[in-house]
């Protein structure tokens, strides 16, 4: 059991049309705690019928919502928002005991989502059209821009809150609706949110929580042709199948993939920086985050010295439930993410890397894993050929800039990548060579919610965040305007 304040942010229905509803089957769907196994709450596992309720309610209430002025939508997110604030603490102990994060970082988590929902109230009175020179004297051209419509959302277990207001706060700032379809392992955190949207009187089918199985919930989201938008955060796999799917009704789509972060530190960096930022990017959320770095070039000159110091201060990191105070490492989400560590570590090891710490399951059992630092990596390996979701550090040594931006670029991600370096020519030129949707110089975290977060290649497609990710969300329609000349 777990114990918060507010009691009635602990949900175990789903979200629907403003009322709280079960599954007419009665079956559920239970939510355990990653840390030790318990059980935190159960939730509806919808059927397609119900599915197709939750869009039929989010169509009807679009036209409604859509037509509120900018001001008054505005207004409503604003006070989401600070709901949000004002239970963060509740809803970060509902986060970390579904997802296993520290709580500290569960904090920060519902403070980094609720800023998507502050910025976008701000941005919903900024979704300015355009008028554009005519060709002729007798038109006149403008460019509007207007809500999208109902709109999907398919959301990670990673990042329980924040991946749902990131998608959520600009549709519903543009005038759209959605139909949320939260991760079935961290389900609860997307019902306290509905609950708190409840409270901020965001009105009936204006944003919808449907929890179940992501088949039968997807196929639904994917091929009906009202849904007129579906973004995805989660496996470049899910995405490609998503986007796959979404062609039949020519969806807008937005997706946020995985990816594969190179960190590249050079013989130039401010070495303590580079250790910290390196704990940050790879550490945070136990290496579970899409911009982890993934893998980490170090140039020779400064190799065995970043080593070391990375190693020491990897090996004071507190590995334990994220509910324990000073904890630093939660658990893996499941065995599988675990098992998935534990081969890339193994494959790496087989073929002549060598272990600097960590390396194995945690003493603690269930699905903790030790800290780990490899070294002598090659690019070939699975530990850097994968994204390894999980707190390993595989360390590739490198001689020269142009070979580890070419090692960098060598993969079908391209989410986000890292580099320390202090020459102002070698920035500029590392930066603008590398090919990734986002660059992280001299600093190991760039996620903010002023900032456009999203990939090139195979890590995906669109923008979210910043005054671009409210593109997503609208449609540009061009009025021709004629018969001004007498
Ligand atoms: N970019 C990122 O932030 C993330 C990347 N990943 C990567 O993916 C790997 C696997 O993680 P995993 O949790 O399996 O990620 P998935 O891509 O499977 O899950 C993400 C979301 O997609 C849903 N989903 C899964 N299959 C379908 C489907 N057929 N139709 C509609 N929705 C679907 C899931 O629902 P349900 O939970 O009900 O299965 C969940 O809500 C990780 O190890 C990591 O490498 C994972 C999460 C986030
Ligand atoms: O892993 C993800 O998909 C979300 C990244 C979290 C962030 O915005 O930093």
């Amino acid at each position: 059991m777990i114990s918060i304040k507010d009691t009635e942010l602990l949900r175990s229905q789903a979200w629907i049309d403003g009322q709280w509803v079960d599954s007419r089957s009665g079956d559920t769907i239970t939510v355990t705690n990653p840390a030790d196994g318990s059980t935190v709450g159960s939730v509806p596992s919808l059927s397609a019928e119900e599915s197709r309720e939750a869009i039929a309610a989010a169509d009807k209430a679009f036209a409604q919502w859509r037509s509120r002025t900018a001001k008054e939508r505005s207004t409503s997110l604003m006070k989401w928002y600070d709901l949000m604030m004002a239970h963060q603490e509740d809803l970060a102990v509902i986060l970390t005991s579904e997802q296993g994060k520290p709580l500290a970082e569960a904090k920060g988590e519902i403070a980094y989502g609720a800023a998507f929902v502050q910025w976008f109230a701000e941005e919903a009175k900024r979704i300015y059209g355009d008028t554009i020179p005519s060709a002729s004297s007798d038109q006149r051209i403008l460019v509007i821009r207007q809500p999208v419509g109902v709109c999907a959302a398919v959301t990670p277990w990673n990042f329980p809150a924040a991946m749902i207001t990131r998608k959520a706060a600009p549709a519903l700032a543009a005038g759209c609706t959605m139909v949320v379809k939260p991760a079935s392992q961290t389900p609860l955190t997307a019902l306290a949110l509905a609950e708190l949207a409840r409270r901020a009187e965001i009105p009936a089918g204006v944003l919808n929580v449907v929890t179940g199985s992501a088949a039968v919930i997807g196929k639904e989201l994917t091929s009906s042709s009202t849904v007129r938008k579906l973004s995805f955060t989660g496996s470049t796999e899910v995405g490609r199948q998503l986007m796959a799917e979404c062609a039949g009704t020519v969806k807008k789509v937005s997706l946020e993939l995985g990816g594969n972060a190179p960190f590249i530190v050079f013989d130039d960096a401010d070495l303590d920086k580079a250790v910290q930022g390196a704990m940050i990017s790879k550490y945070r959320n136990s290496g579970q985050t899409c911009v982890c770095a993934n893998r980490l070039f170090v140039q020779s000159g400064v190799y065995d010295e970043f080593s070391n110091r990375l190693v020491a201060e990897v090996e004071k990191l507190k590995v334990g439930s994220g509910l324990e105070a000073g904890v630093q490492q939660g658990p893996l989400i499941d065995r599988v993410a675990l098992e998935k560590v534990a081969h890339h570590i193994d494959d790496a090891l087989s073929r002549g890397a060598s272990l600097l710490s960590g390396g194995k399951p945690h003493a603690l059992g269930g699905t903790f894993f030790q800290p780990t630092v490899l070294a002598n990596v090659t690019a070939d390996m699975s530990v850097a050929v994968d994204e390894t979701f999980g707190p390993v550090a595989p360390l590739i040594r490198f001689e020269d800039e142009k070979d580890v931006v070419r090692m960098a670029n060598d993969t079908q991600y391209g989410l986000a990548a890292y580099f320390y370096a202090r020459d102002v020519g070698r920035i500029f030129r590392v930066a603008e060579s590398l090919e990734y949707g986002m660059v992280g110089i001299n600093t190991g975290l760039i996620s903010t919610e002023v900032a456009p977060f999203g990939g090139v290649k195979q890590s995906g497609i669109g923008r979210e965040g910043s005054r671009y990710g409210m593109d997503e969300y609208v449609e540009m329609k061009y009025l021709c305007l004629a018969g001004i000349d007498y």
